[in-house]
């Protein structure tokens, strides 16, 4: 097995990966890494390490998923995917859950296209759209919305609510800089249901899971 995932500490996170799970991830960052040799996908640079780090950083929201999508098939929308980051991950460790991958540049839906049919990852779906034309086509779809690196927090909601269903909830990964960005969302539209802070082994930074529920619904 190949242990550089396990070296930098991916099974201090309790997930009870088996070896096909990290060969699939480790696979997923080879393909990642190939395909930003030539189309330069994501801005995660430097050393292989660096980019196994990002992977173990968004899957280090799994456990706390697992806790409110309690649903044995949930559907989630990952606004913002870039090279596949967390869906690609989420969807190798949970095969049972749906994952929609929304990203705007097609060159990246290209690549996320193919790490579908190069892990046989029959639990994702990519569009290659804007997210505010899913919230139009697909409203109300989605149990949970989830986004890594995409937009503020105010405007993750704004752009998150179109697509959830009325009990749905979004798991804005954050770090620190959480408490600004709370300030400016309007809480009489928002319930926070958990506020989570998480350890990345080896990674030095703080970061935080909030989980809010909309209290606003759109009209039907
Ligand atoms: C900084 S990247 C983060 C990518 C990935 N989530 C990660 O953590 O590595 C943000 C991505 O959001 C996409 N994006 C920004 N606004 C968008 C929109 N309105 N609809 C769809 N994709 C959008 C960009 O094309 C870019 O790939």
């Amino acid at each position: 097995m190949n242990n550089e995932l396990v070296s930098l500490g991916i099974e201090d996170l309790g997930l009870n990966l088996n070896p096909e799970n990290i060969a699939d991830l480790e696979l997923f960052l080879q393909e990642m890494g190939r395909w930003n040799q030539v189309h330069n996908l994501t801005a995660i640079e430097g050393e292989q390490n660096s980019i196994r780090l990002h992977l173990i950083d968004s899957i280090t929201v799994l456990p706390i998923m697992r806790q409110f999508l309690t649903d044995p098939g949930p559907s989630i929308a990952d606004l913002g995917s870039g090279g596949g980051l967390p869906a690609i991950p989420i969807a190798i460790l949970q095969p049972g859950w749906h994952l929609t991958l929304i990203e705007a540049i097609r060159k990246k839906t290209a690549f996320l296209q193919h790490v579908r049919g190069k892990l046989g990852l029959k639990n994702i779906q990519v569009l290659s759209e804007r997210v505010e034309v899913v919230g139009k086509n697909q409203s109300g779809q989605f149990d949970a919305v989830i986004s890594r690196a995409f937009t503020n927090l105010a405007n993750f909601l704004e752009l998150s609510l179109p697509l959830l269903k009325p009990e749905g909830l979004v798991f804005a990964m954050k770090a620190k800089r959480a408490d600004e960005e709370l300030q400016d969302v309007c809480m009489d539209d928002w319930r926070l249901v958990a506020d989570v802070p998480l350890k990345i082994p080896n990674l030095a930074v703080e970061r935080r899971l909030l989980v809010l529920s909309p209290v606003r619904k759109l009209p039907l």
